[in-house]
């Protein structure tokens, strides 16, 4: 596992920004072999987005030949609620970039059968070949996607339902309103991240301190399903300073140390 610690949260979001940008780049996608990026919603990335748009726009990378699936979707919520993911989408990247609508994919929470939606989900995952690099961000409680502590950290897409925790987080997206928040949602499972061939996730703020030890220095655990990133080949981590509070000074100083040469 990679841990870059970036000083700030625009610093963390241009260091993913152009990780992606060189992904893409050095892959040299085309119609017949495009490359394949898994997605996440959140505050997080929203850094992120902005950048991959600027970098759009001036050329620096195309998504034309670029096939994306979304990580989650809540169920029940009509696709053009403003917190629905499929309009966090839009209004983040989709809209301002030059991907084809085609290239893009994210769950239905409103399919009659949500379970077959799933499977779906899944099998067009595979039909593409797999996802080349899945980007994520973490709950407080170290959730990724919607999997929620003690999901096997084997699942696949499958319909959750949410925690507490969860649903108080993202009461703040629904005027600060719990009953107003969705109870389940679809979400690509730790299984399916896991298959992707590299795996990054964004990591900002006080309040994922405790989510960034567990992924970085707890044990593999379904208690923290970020955990399970430690078993993965080629998983980096995008951390601000923040979130580094409950890090040992030794693990702090080692990723430092370990990524001095690389910008
Ligand atoms: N399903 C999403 C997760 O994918 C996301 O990582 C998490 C953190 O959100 P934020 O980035 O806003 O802190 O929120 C939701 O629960």
């Amino acid at each position: 596992m990679r841990l870059i610690i970036e000083q700030d949260y625009a610093r963390l979001s241009q260091w993913a920004a152009n990780h992606v940008v060189e992904r893409i780049n050095q892959f040299q996608p085309t119609a017949e072999r495009p490359f394949v990026l898994g997605l996440p919603t959140g505050s997080s990335p929203e850094g992120m987005y902005a950048a991959l748009v600027k970098a759009n726009k001036e050329g620096r990378v195309s998504f034309r030949n670029v096939i994306t699936f979304n990580m989650d979707e809540y169920v029940g919520l009509p696709e053009s609620h403003p917190e629905s993911y499929h309009s966090f989408m839009a209004r983040n990247l989709f809209d301002h970039i030059d991907i084809p609508r085609e290239n893009v994919n994210i769950l239905n929470g409103n399919a009659e059968d949500l379970e077959a939606e799933c499977a779906r989900y899944e099998e067009k995952i595979k039909a593409v070949g797999g996802i080349h690099l899945f980007i994520g961000g973490i709950g407080p409680d170290g959730h990724i996607a919607f999997n929620e502590p003690f999901s096997s950290l084997t699942s696949r897409t499958r319909v959750k339902t949410l925690t507490t925790d969860t649903i108080i987080a993202n009461s703040r997206f629904f005027d600060n309103d719990v009953n107003k928040v969705p109870k389940h949602a679809l979400t690509v499972g730790v299984g399916t991240v896991m298959a992707a061939q590299e795996v990054m996730i964004l990591c900002n703020g006080h309040h994922k301190s405790r989510a960034l030890q567990a992924a970085v220095e707890g044990p593999v655990t379904q208690a923290w399903t970020i955990s399970a990133l430690q078993q993965h080949a080629h998983s980096v981590i995008v951390a601000d300073e923040a979130a580094t509070e409950e890090l040992k000074v030794g693990t702090y100083r080692y990723f430092k140390d370990i990524e001095k040469d690389n910008l």
